[in-house]
Formats: structure tokens, sequence, C-alpha cells
């Protein structure tokens, strides 16, 4: 490979320029040797070469298989066969409960799968006894003839299979809608178990359920699981390159089939024949807020899932009874999205819309100011984290992929985090952001929404929609994230399956005191996810982390397979405390004991940040969920190839997730199950930030609303006459909100000094009282060009006493905490004109610069870029 390649490839995964030529300089020109050196960085400083040499080398195993990203489809997961299970115990046992019939399918599925080149058998046996015990297939039954004792029915395969002892009233709700061969849309709480509702009509029924799915690693997930249930599954899509599976799906031979949507379009002819031989029990759609332009992951294909409904009906097909029910379920559909769907899906009028709340009484939310952008921001806000670990981790199992405690490293934690204060020394630049309060990008949301109208706004090929989108981990098609992940070793009760039962489920406790005790318990052991928007940002923070003795590994799309295996591994089995993850660690991450989701920089929208909150506290234990956001600037789209409309819908979602972000006097659960059009009863949730601390003082800002409506009101008067004076057709400027408040503080002494980030909160408070609308007809995060609504006329006009008390907003709490006014910004401003303080401001600018970085700069000195500057030496190296 060219060195340019290998160079762009490493940056590609979000390594940092700087460390790939280090490693490629150490290692020469080959990619996986410089992942493990990469990934390795933070080992090589530990105290005992020996167990550094065994982390290496494990590591370097690893990683070693990996299959470079040009060749991905070579690395394209292979489904794991029933064959492959059964054949790792030997030969098949026969299962008392088998038929004929069963044992000889087994052995042409061992035949065939015989036939195939065969990759190792997975390392967890209990999951080939799982299998083993599969019973394939289930005897057939119609769904008349299952009977009133459904229940009694249900609740042995309940034991049987999962070791529940009931259903959740939900479930039982999905279940009888579908026994009474009706369409069902599932609206239930991540984690709540609505897989559940689809795995059951198998069971019962002996028919085969077919499930849509998005993700290549939800559909692996779950069979992997279903084996370990002993249920029959499979997935099917362009992932699977065992080609014989989709011929054996469609012969029958697996309970469940995993499909995605884009495969199940060319499978209709196939799925008519299988419903009519074995049978079709139900069309689940899962994840189906993906069908909906207005929710967060739309994927196009989803919306021809329609064919569902045209193609298995009664009439299309003379010997079927009733048409093929089909059951739609999510966690996070708003009221528009769960109409989208069932238009799109064409589901049938007499659909059931099975609800249940989106409270997680468990999960305690909160939101924090933090520039969330330098090794400043990381060591204030990981520090608790760290603490955290760093006392857990000196009795934990050791990871593969990172050091596994702090007396491993050569440096004590705090010195670990110092000398990396070194490498990331870059940083410290200066940060106008730091100095200014002012400083909130007027055009930032123009500048970076290279989404409107779908072109890249600047020419550079580097900030080109595409560039910027890859950086993203945003570009998702079925098969992108096509790690296994599961709980690989998760160890069965050695009673099996049928000997064990597992506690009924808990109801929601409703009850203040019940609920109140989530208020002040202590977190028990788990994992932590930590999202972040960039992959750059994964490796910058799980590096930080592993130095400061976490054990902790970065996740994006662009790494390595085999060490996204790894890391799957390592979470399931415990032996990672913190996984940096982008959104690439996605949907259907079912672990019972993470304790905490961090999101690091602002999420595009409440849906998607309420279903990766959702990950929290799946056990009903206490869990975190905390945002850590710049309160400060307004948040900007993350790039993407969208229609008009679809940038429209973006910035209305990222900009209620902002709101989220700047509340400061509604309960943080009530404002998210309300954002999906439930009515929270309980009022507050007592456990998030806002319930514990209660909300700030509330002000009568009625002499600033008068002020701030006045001037908007005189310039939009003025604004009218240029615009339809004399000169027809030539529109005046219209003053956006920052020219506005320098209007303020120009007239008005007592604003001189005053902050936009305060008047910005303003703004939003006046927005939502109805005083002040968008003037122009973009859509943005918030207010630009304000103008006085008819409401905010009256109330100017108002002769009353009629006061305006408000609870101030995250970022006016923020403004007035801060030093840094307008004053302290205009002479900071100004002390750039003088060339002394300038002189002396670059100087100190200089001296922040590590020692290291110097030398790195000196090592390559003529040429105009790094990588050209490394090409050359390695060429001349050749
Ligand atoms: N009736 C039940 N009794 C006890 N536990 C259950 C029951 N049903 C499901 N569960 C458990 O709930 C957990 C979550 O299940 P599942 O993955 O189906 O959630 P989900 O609703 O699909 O979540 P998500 O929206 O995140 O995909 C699983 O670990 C499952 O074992
Ligand atoms: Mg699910």
């Amino acid at each position: 490979m060219e060195p340019d390649q290998v160079v762009a490839e490493l940056v590609g995964m979000g390594f940092e320029l700087s460390d790939v030529t280090n490693a490629i300089e150490a290692v020469g020109l080959s990619i996986d040797g410089a992942i493990d050196f990469l990934l390795d960085d933070s080992r090589r400083n530990t105290a005992s070469a020996s167990t550094s040499n065994t982390c290496i080398t494990s590591c370097a195993g690893t990683l070693g298989k990996r299959a470079s990203s040009s060749s991905r489809s070579a690395s394209k997961m292979r489904q794991p066969s029933i064959n492959e299970f059964i054949q790792s115990a030997g030969r098949p046992k026969r299962s008392k409960t088998m038929n004929k019939l069963d044992m000889s399918q087994l052995e042409v599925l061992q035949r065939d799968a015989g036939g195939c080149n065969m990759h190792p058998p997975p390392e967890d046996t209990d999951l080939h006894i799982a299998v083993e015990k599969a019973e394939l297939p289930y005897n057939h039954k119609d769904e008349e003839s299952i009977g009133p004792d459904w229940e009694k029915q249900v609740k042995n395969l309940l034991h049987k299979h999962f070791g529940y002892s009931s259903l959740k009233n939900f479930q039982r709700e999905a279940l009888e809608t579908w026994l009474a061969h009706q369409d069902c849309l599932v609206l239930a709480a991540t984690g709540s178990g609505k897989s559940l509702c689809f795995q059951i009509p198998a069971l019962l029924t002996g028919k085969v359920v077919i499930v849509i799915s998005p993700l290549i690693s939800l559909m692996h997930d779950q069979c992997l699981k279903l084996a370990k249930h002993g249920v029959s599954a499979c997935f099917l899509g362009s992932g699977q390159i065992d080609r014989s599976v989709e011929q054996k799906a469609m012969a029958g031979m697996y309970s469940i089939i995993y499909v995605c949507p884009e495969t199940i379009l060319r499978l209709i002819k196939p799925l008519q024949s299988l419903a009519e031989s074995r049978g079709i029990a139900l069309f689940a759609i899962d994840e189906v807020h993906c069908v909906s332009k207005w929710g967060h992951d739309f994927r196009p294909d989803y919306r021809r899932l329609s064919v569902l409904r045209e193609n298995f009906r009664m009439d299309t097909m003379k010997f079927l009874k009733f048409d093929i029910p089909i059951m739609a379920l999510t966690a996070t559909a708003t009221t528009r999205v769960r109409e989208d769907i069932l238009q799109s899906l064409h589901m049938s009028k007499a659909t059931q819309i099975v609800l249940t709340s989106f409270f997680r009484p468990n999960l305690r939310f909160s939101v924090k100011h933090s520039r969330t952008s330098s090794i400043e921001s990381y060591k204030k806000d990981f520090h608790e984290l760290i603490s955290i670990y760093s006392r857990k981790g000196k009795t934990g199992r050791k990871s593969k992929l990172m050091p596994t405690n702090p007396e491993e490293n050569s440096d004590s934690s705090d010195n670990a985090s110092n000398g990396c204060m070194d490498e990331y020394n870059g940083i410290y630049e200066v940060n106008v952001d730091d100095v200014v309060g002012d400083a909130v990008s007027e055009s930032e949301d123009e500048v970076r929404s290279p989404g409107r109208c779908g072109l890249a706004p600047l020419k550079d090929r580097q900030l080109s929609v595409e560039y910027l989108e890859d950086e993203c981990d945003l570009v998702q098609d079925v098969d992108d994230l096509d790690v296994s992940c599961g709980e690989f070793s998760g160890k069965l009760p050695t009673k099996g399956f049928s000997g064990f039962l597992l506690p009924k489920a808990p109801d929601l406790p409703s009850k203040p005191e019940e609920r109140a005790k989530f208020q002040h318990e202590p977190l028990e052991d788990g994992p932590t996810i930590i999202y972040v928007p960039t992959r750059k940002e994964t490796l910058s923070i799980s590096k930080f982390l592993s130095r400061s003795g976490i054990k902790a590994a970065a996740y994006n799309y662009k790494l390595p397979k085999s060490h996204l295996r790894q890391v799957h591994k390592e979470f399931h089995e415990n032996t990672l405390q913190v996984i940096v993850a982008t959104i690439a660690f996605g949907m259907g991450i079912d672990k019972l004991n993470v304790r905490r989701i961090i999101h690091y920089g602002w999420p595009q929208s409440l849906e998607a940040y309420y279903q990766e909150a959702g990950r929290a506290g799946r056990d009903g234990k206490v869990a975190e969920c905390v945002l850590y956001a710049n309160l400060s600037r307004t948040p900007t789209l993350l790039p993407s190839q969208r229609s008009e409309e679809q940038t429209k819908q973006a910035y209305k979602m990222l900009s209620d997730c902002f709101r989220y972000g700047m509340n400061t006097s509604c309960c943080r659960a009530k404002t998210l199950v309300e954002y999906f059009g439930e009515r929270f009863l309980l009022e507050k949730c007592l456990v998030c930030d806002i319930c514990i601390k209660g909300p700030p003082e509330r002000q009568n800002l009625k002499a600033e609303a008068i002020i701030f409506l006045q001037v908007v009101a005189t310039h939009c008067r003025n604004f009218a006459d240029i615009s339809y004076g004399g000169d027809e057709g030539r529109l005046g400027e219209k003053l956006n909100i920052k020219a506005l408040v320098s209007r303020i503080r120009e007239q008005y002494q007592q604003f001189s000094a005053s902050d936009l980030l305060w008047w910005r909160g303003l703004a939003r408070l006046l927005e939502v009282k109805g005083f002040i609308r968008e003037g122009d007809d973009m859509t943005r995060v918030q207010i630009k060009y304000p103008e006085v609504t008819n409401r905010g006329r009256q109330f100017m006009s108002c002769e009353t006493e009629q006061p305006f008390h408000v609870y101030p907003e995250a970022d006016m709490l923020l403004s007035m905490r801060s030093p840094k006014s307008y004053s302290s910004f205009t002479e900071w401003g100004k002390g750039w004109a003088d060339p002394e303080i300038r002189r002396q401001r670059l100087q100190r600018k200089r001296t922040w610069k590590s020692p290291k970085k110097r030398k790195s700069r000196k090592r390559q000195p003529d040429s105009n870029t790094v990588r050209g500057r490394l090409t050359a030496k390695l060429s001349k190296k050749k």
C-alpha cells in the first residue's frame, strides 16, 4: 500500500496525524502494525516489561487477523450455523423432544455446513449446549387451535426458554392483538422487553416469524441470544455470506428469520412459498421509527415495507385464513412519527397501539456545562469517573485492550494525565471561547450546515459533506456495523432452562417514596458508555482515560473489526470499564448492568439521546445519564446529505435537544417522556438534577423583555420601510439577534456590558410565550432574526403591571456566573490591535507548545504537508 493510503486509512479511523506518523516510523508501512502500535500506546508506559509484552502479543494477535476496510466484504459475518454450535460439542445429542423430522433436518444442516468453509466455532461452550437443546422445528399449530389457555402455554415457554415467570402487561397486550390477527404498534421504553412480543408467536405456533431489523450487529446479537435460549434463528442480508442460510431459511428450517429491509424486498416470492409450507406467524418490524422521515434514524427502505401488507393478505394468497399480522415496535416515536409509521406501512385501520410508559424511574438524568474540547475539560469532567474506576480497577480483571490499573503504569494516575497533557498540548492554543462570553458564532449553523440543499458549502475537499459525514460515523446502512455483539460468555445457570425462575418483572414504581429511593442510592458496579460525536474523540478520550488508569477502549466504525469484536467481548464480560463510542455502538446493546451513559457533546435529537441513554440500568437498578454539552454555544448539525425538508426536520430535532439542555426548571424525565407524547402523570421523577437541586430563583424580567421587544419592533418597522419603500424589490438587511443586542448595549447604559448569551436565553423565553417568532423562513436551532408578534405587541402596550416571571435558562445562568462580559470581550478584542499585546500573546501561545510537539515539527522541516513529508521520508528509506 502507498504511504499516503496507509496514512489516510489510519487518520480516517480517528488517530491523530502526529501519532500516525510516529507509528509508521516505528513499525513501517503496515496498517496492522501501526494499529497495534497506536492502540498499545498507553501500554508502552507500563512498568513491567513482561506484562506489557504479554498484552501486546495478545492484542497484536487479535488485530493481526483484521481485514482492512477496503476488503470489508471478506470480513462480513457469517451466520453462526446451528451445525457449527452442535459440532463443537461433538456430535449432536438426541434431544428427548426431538422428533424424526427434526433429526433428519439437523443432519442435512450438518452435512451442508460441513461442506462450507467453516470459521472456528465460537468460544462460548454454553452457547453450543444451548443450541444443542434447540428444538427444531416445533409442532405446527394454527393460531385458532391455540385456545383460551394460551397464557398458560406462554408461561411454560417463558419458563422453559428464558427463565421468566410471567409476561409483562404490554407483552400480554401485544400477544392478544396478534392472536386476534390484528396489526399492532408497540411503543415501549428501551429495555422493556419488546423482543419477546415477536419471539413468543414462533414458539407458540411452530410457524416462522420474520423480523425486519435495521442492523446486522443487532440481528446477530439477537440470533446468538435466541440460540442460547434454545430457539433456532438466522439472519439474512448483505452481511450474510453463507448463501445456504437463505435457502434453509426459505425452506422453513429456522423459527425466527431476521432480515434487513433491503433484502426482504427481493424475498417476497420465497416468503409466500414459506407462508404456504411451514407458515408465517407474524411479520415484526423492529426499530420501526426508521420508517419515518420525522424520526432520527430514517432508512428509506423501511418505507417500502408496505409490500408486506400488500402481498400477504387473504385476498392475494388464497390459502390464508387471515392477513398475516404485522407487529411494529419502537422505543422512540413521537406522535408524528407514529402516524407516519401507520400510514407508510399501510397498516390496517384496526391496528392496535400498545403503549407503555417511556418513563425509566431508575435513570438519573442530568446536564452539565463543558467545553468538551480539551484535555482540561476531560480532566475536569472525568475526574470522578477516574477515581471511581481506579478504586474498583484494582480488583478487576485485566482488559486485553487497555492497561488494567494505574499501578501498572509507570506514572501515577495524576502523572499520567500530566504526561498526557504534553501530547495534547496542541489543544492549549488560545480558545476565543475561553475569553469571550459573546463568542457564540452567529453564522455557525449556516457554515456547518452543508446538508441544506445537500451541497457542500466549501470547496475544500476536506470539508465536503462526505468527508465530514464520514468523520461522524453517520452513514449507516444495514451492514455498516457488522461486528459480533452479544453476551458471548454469559453463563447459563447450571440447572439449565427449566430449573430456575427469575423474579417477576418489576412494575414501575409510581409512589414517590418508592422512586425517591433512587435519589441518593450509590451506583453499583458496571460499565460506562461515553458517546462522542466524532471518531477522533473516541480515540482521544479513551487514550486519556487509559492513561489515567481506567480500562477504556475506543469504538468507532472505522476501527478494525477484530478490535471492535474484542471490545464487545470484553464489554460483555465486564472486563472493560469504559467504552468511548460514536453512535456506531448502537441499537440493541442489551447489557443489563450499564451504570452510566455519558453524552460528551450535543446529541442530534432527543430520540437519539433517549435511545442511547436507555442502554443504562436495564437491570432496574439505579443508573446515571449525564449530558455534558457546551451550553454557551448553539449546537450544529453534524454533516449529512439531507434534502431541504430533512434539513428542516433535523434542525427542529436538534433545537428540541438544545432546549432540553437549556431548561432549568422542568423535570428532565418529564421533558423527555412528554416529548414522545406521553402525559407524565407523576409530575416529577425525583431523581434528575433539576428535581434534586430545584429550579433557580424565578425572576421578573419585564423591564428587559420590554426593552428587547422595543428594539426588535423598532428595527422591524425600519426594515419594513426600507423593504417596501420606493426602491421596489430591494430587501433591506434584517438585523440578527447579535446586532440587536449591540443596539441594546448602545442605547441602554445599564446593559452596555451585557452578554449576548443572556439575551439569547431571554429571546427563547419570549419565543415560548409567543411574543416573538423567527423572522425569516429558515429553520434554526434558535431564533436568529426575531420579529415581534401581535401577542408581543399586546404585552408591550399593556398598561397594567403584568409581570414577566421566568426561570432563567442555563445559558443565562452561565452568563451571569461568568466574569467575562461584553466589556471584557471588547477589551480583549482591542488587545489584538495593539502590536505589543499581540506579540506578547503570541509569545505566550508559543511557550504552551510541548517540547515533544516542537521536536516533531523540527523532524519534518521542508515539505508543505505532514503527509507529504512523511511520504518523502519513507520513500527515501525504501
Ligand atoms: N417478561 C419478562 N420478564 C423478565 N425479563 C424480561 C421479560 N421480557 C424481557 N425481559 C428482559 O428485558 C431485557 C430487554 O429486552 P429487549 O432487548 O427485548 O428490550 P427492548 O424493549 O427490545 O429494548 P430496545 O428498545 O433497547 O431494543 C432483556 O434482557 C430481557 O431478557
Ligand atoms: Mg429491541
